[in-house]
């Protein structure tokens, strides 16, 4: 089954520059076309502005797309957004977050929303976090006092609350340091082994998703240049690497993006 259908995906942003500017538009994506199977892990590569968060935005219906076909988990996109969204969870880098409160507090405040029994839910979120190696006393710290990588490990936990058969993950690794990249990597693995989650993710990562996707989309200025598997890429671009390979098949580079990763 196709938990993603994307055909001829089109998103422009418009914008005034100050109050008498001229319009700016930005075409974000242009005719954009994928899909991703059940229990797929897919990713999308793709330097910065290439339009990677919006597609994500628009599959987890916080934008509307201007033309082309959406269907995600079998319901189409705009019409379907009430039940994807109680069937999606989504890590972004901006997740919203009510920072003077604690981890515990921000998780039990998302598993009321869902409709969660807080003690089983509390349950499930530690053995999460600690799975992605959160030390057990920070559940109770204030997400201000929290370093972003800890916080992001609390964003993964709260989109795995209510067990999302489709996982959106933007960026779910940047900023993280490398063991904990190496936790959220496999538990990521783990979740897809186990639970036959379906994960669409972004990344700047060339390594990350030569490990976790089956298959690979190079995204550049809003179209989806070539996808396939990791060696299929190279193949047909005859190329040592994976980024030796996008800069082949795009005719761009990832140097802006990759100086910006601190690790
Ligand atoms: N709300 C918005 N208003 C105006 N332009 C926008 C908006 N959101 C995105 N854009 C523009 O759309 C293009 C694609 O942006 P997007 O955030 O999707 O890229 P990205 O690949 O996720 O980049 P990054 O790797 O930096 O996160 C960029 O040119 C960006 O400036």
């Amino acid at each position: 089954m196709r938990t993603i259908e994307v055909d001829d995906l089109k998103k422009t942003f418009s914008s005034r520059q100050g109050w008498f500017g001229a319009r700016k538009t930005e075409r974000a994506l242009d005719g954009v076309s994928f899909y991703v199977d059940e229990g797929e892990t897919y990713a999308l590569l793709g330097p910065n502005g290439s339009g990677k968060s919006t597609l994500i935005r628009i599959l987890a219906t916080l934008l509307l797309p201007d033309g082309g076909r959406v269907r995600v988990l079998g319901r189409p996109l705009p019409g379907g957004e009430a039940e994807v969204r109680r069937r999606i969870g989504r890590v972004s880098v901006d997740a919203a977050f009510y920072k003077k409160l604690s981890a515990r507090e921000n998780l039990l405040y998302a598993a009321q929303l869902y409709g969660l029994e807080p003690a089983a839910a509390e349950k499930k979120a530690r053995g999460i976090l600690e799975r992605l190696g959160l030390e057990p006393r920070r559940f109770h710290d204030p997400l201000e006092e929290m370093s972003r990588g800890m916080q992001q490990k609390i964003a993964i936990a709260r989109a795995l609350l209510h067990d999302p058969p489709l996982l959106l993950l933007d960026e779910p690794t940047t900023g993280l340091d490398p063991a904990s990249k190496r936790e959220v990597q496999r538990f990521l693995e783990e979740l897809r082994a186990e639970r036959g989650t379906t994960i669409l993710l972004t990344t700047h990562d060339m390594a990350e998703a030569e490990r976790l996707a089956a298959r690979i989309g190079f995204l550049a200025r809003g179209r989806l240049v070539a996808e396939g598997s990791a060696d299929e890429l190279k193949r047909r671009a005859d190329a040592a690497d994976l980024e030796e390979a996008f800069i082949r098949l795009t005719g761009e580079g990832f140097a802006p993006a990759a100086a910006e990763e601190v690790v």
